[in-house]
């Protein structure tokens, strides 16, 4: 492992950083001398309640926070604690505490693929949701009601969503991209009341219908009383006409400004249902709690990315994804949103390198494989664009190769703090993070988040550290789910986290805590490869086959044989080159040369498309179930279920 860091703060950097601020105020209420990232960790998992009561104190949550900062029954485990059980607080309420302070300055800038951004300001905002709020209230929403968008990453996307969590409602949404079936398995299950939709959303320069599946999707889940339309064509108006029953946005958006006025609710009252793809079945879905959303999120933005007032936060994700829940957060911490809805790369692969530039982006979010596909078009961000006031560079989604570290500090910025951030939709949140005062060393993500005692564990069960194994959490943290929805003894829940390792959190990342106390990720645990019994994350292979430039994605997977376990390697190549008997010499020479024998591919099999999910991720079990002529669970999770074809009956894996 390369022990020179890539990049370390500046001692300015590291003095300006609201994680100094932090230790600076624990150790003046606490009997301690922290220095460091490494002692504030520490003390942080030691003195869990000290360091969540320091992070609401710091972090200016509003709300009353009660006397007990955790209650544990004495017969119950940790992992049933429950967090600050006396405070009452409200969402909307705190991402909105800015409003008055900021007025007229942008709130949310949102640019699509025509590039005209919009922006709203803090007042605007507020009034927004004000009157949205009206329409919840005349549909009778209130506390633990569910409300639905079915909607592009836009601003009025947050505007339903703060208005349904004014009332104490929870907030459940997909992006457009979703077809009715996949909505319905999600809906269908959580029952909202109100859903929201546009009338139509842009991708890839073409504008495609969502009125006609959000009719459908109204029509098929029974509890939906009133469907409202947001118009998105581009000029204001409405692409179809509404019937009666139907509610146009813009109308709700007239007469004086209502009073609005917030309901605070318990901590671990529901604030958002994500939606999880399980091996079997319907997406599960997860509900997280209002106070440990908040929390955990206020922590995540302004101590591992020192997100401060007036900063610019960018993300590129869907609402259908947990990165825009965590992304609309930053409202709290007085930064100002800059939404982008789209393809990444319509009209052009500079398009949101230039809303960085153009909006002043401090904090620019991604994915792995965003940036993997920049540098293999030689996209140099850097030269091309401003980029000045970029700050922190976050990446997500899947394993961030170390080759692509190099990547974004030679080609995008050489000071910049790269975090590679990792949890995910079970906990709305992260296990590893980055720290704005410590170094970045390449293919590690920097430290682990605050308050978490997040381990990896190697077969027996033991914490190890250089050496790969699972990553678990030890301790209780607020923002755990509330549980399942609708899963009332909570059976499902726990066992689908607590249960593999006795009341320790099981995440199922096949990881390696570093000697630099960052995390090396290797791959998903129920992907690993075991060829002769050696534990192989599909990450490994990744690393190097997607380096070649021959090689534009792939996607690997043990394909049981005679026996034991055979690694298969799907590719897919540059158009006008053969996968020969040269080219497969060469991935093969690659892997063995930087892995070990065992990691080669038995079989290297051609392929024009590699299945992803909605969110970008690579569906390896999609492949793994084709390959093995299983059914495969969660089609309705994927962006291209149609690629899956090609990986039926391969002749090539019948030998
Ligand atoms: C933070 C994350 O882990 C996001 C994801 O990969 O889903």
């Amino acid at each position: 492992m390369d022990q020179q860091p890539l990049w370390r703060p500046s001692a300015k950097r590291v003095a300006d950083a609201n994680m100094t601020e932090f230790i600076q105020a624990v150790n003046q209420q606490n009997d301690v001398k922290l220095k460091d990232y490494a002692s504030l960790y520490q003390w942080s998992v030691a003195e869990s309640d000290a360091f969540w009561a320091a992070l609401w104190d710091f972090s200016g949550v509003i709300g009353d926070r009660g006397d007990r900062i955790r209650y544990t029954d004495a017969n119950s485990p940790a992992k049933n604690s429950q967090w600050f059980p006396d405070a009452k607080i409200n969402f909307a309420e705190n991402l909105l505490q800015w409003a008055d302070e900021m007025g007229p300055q942008d709130a949310i800038v949102f640019s699509g693929e025509l590039e005209t951004p919009r922006t709203l300001s803090w007042t605007m905002l507020r009034n927004q949701v004000a009157y949205v709020a009206e329409l919840l209230k005349a549909q009778g929403i209130e506390e633990g009601d569910v409300v639905a968008g079915y909607l592009p990453n836009i601003s009025e996307t947050v505007v339903a969503m703060l208005a349904a969590t004014s009332l104490g409602a929870i907030w459940t949404s997909t992006s457009p991209d979703f077809g009715v079936e996949s909505v319905l398995d999600r809906f269908g299950q959580t029952e909202p009341k109100v859903l929201f939709t546009t009338d139509c959303y842009h991708y890839n320069g073409k504008t495609h219908d969502s009125l006609s599946k959000a009719r459908d999707i109204a029509a098929r889940v029974n509890s939906i009383q009133q469907l409202v339309v947001i118009p998105f064509a581009g000029d204001g108006s409405l692409s179809q006409p509404l019937s009666n029953d139907e509610q146009n946005w813009r109308d709700l958006l007239e007469g004086d400004v209502p009073t609005l006025t917030f309901t605070r609710t318990d901590f671990n009252a529901p604030l958002y249902i994500l939606y999880s793809s399980g091996t079997t079945g319907k997406p599960k879905c997860i509900v997280h709690s209002v106070g440990g959303t908040l929390l955990n999120h206020l922590k995540e933005h302004q101590l591992h990315s020192d997100v401060k007032v007036g900063d610019r936060l960018f993300y590129f994700t869907t609402c259908g994804w947990m990165m825009w829940n965590w992304m609309v957060t930053a409202l709290a911490s007085g930064a100002t949103l800059v939404l982008f809805d789209g393809s990444p790369s319509c009209p052009d692969t500079g398009v949101l390198w230039r809303l960085a530039e153009s909006q002043k982006v401090t904090l620019f979010g991604t994915s792995a494989k965003y940036l993997e596909a920049l540098e293999k078009q030689n996209y140099v961000p850097g030269k091309e664009h401003n980029l000045e006031k970029l700050r922190t560079l976050c990446s997500t989604g899947s394993v961030l190769a170390p080759e692509q570290f190099d990547y974004v500090y030679r080609d995008i910025k050489q000071d910049v703090q790269l975090s590679s951030i990792a949890g995910g939709t079970d906990i709305c949140g992260c296990f590893v993070l980055g720290s704005p005062i410590s170094p970045v060393y390449k293919g590690q993500a920097q430290v682990r988040g605050l308050g978490m005692d997040v381990n990896v564990f190697n077969s027996a069960g033991q914490p190890v550290v250089e050496e790969k194994g699972e990553l678990v959490c030890c301790n209780s943290f607020p923002n755990q789910p509330v549980g399942f929805w609708h899963d009332h003894d909570g059976a499902r829940y726990h066992k689908a986290y607590w249960d593999k390792i006795h009341d320790v959190w099981f995440h199922g990342d096949y990881v390696e805590l570093t000697s630099q106390g960052g995390m090396t990720f290797f791959g998903r645990s129920d992907a690993i490869l075991n060829p002769g019994g050696v534990r192989i994350g599909t990450a490994e292979i990744y690393r190097h086959v997607n380096q070649l430039e021959e090689i534009l994605d792939s996607v690997v997977i043990g394909q049981e044989w005679q026996n034991d376990v055979r690694v298969v390697l799907f590719v897919k190549i540059l158009p006008g080159v053969d996968l020969d008997d040269q080219l497969e010499t060469l991935v093969r020479k690659e892997i063995r040369t930087h892995c070990t024998p065992r990691h080669v591919p038995a079989k290297i099999v051609g392929v024009t498309d590699i299945p992803r999910t909605k969110s970008g991720k690579l569906a390896e079990l999609a492949v793994r179930d084709v390959v093995h002529g299983r059914e495969v669970a969660q089609l309705s999770a994927l962006d291209n279920p149609e690629s899956l074809a090609q990986y039926k009956n391969r002749p090539e894996l019948d030998d």
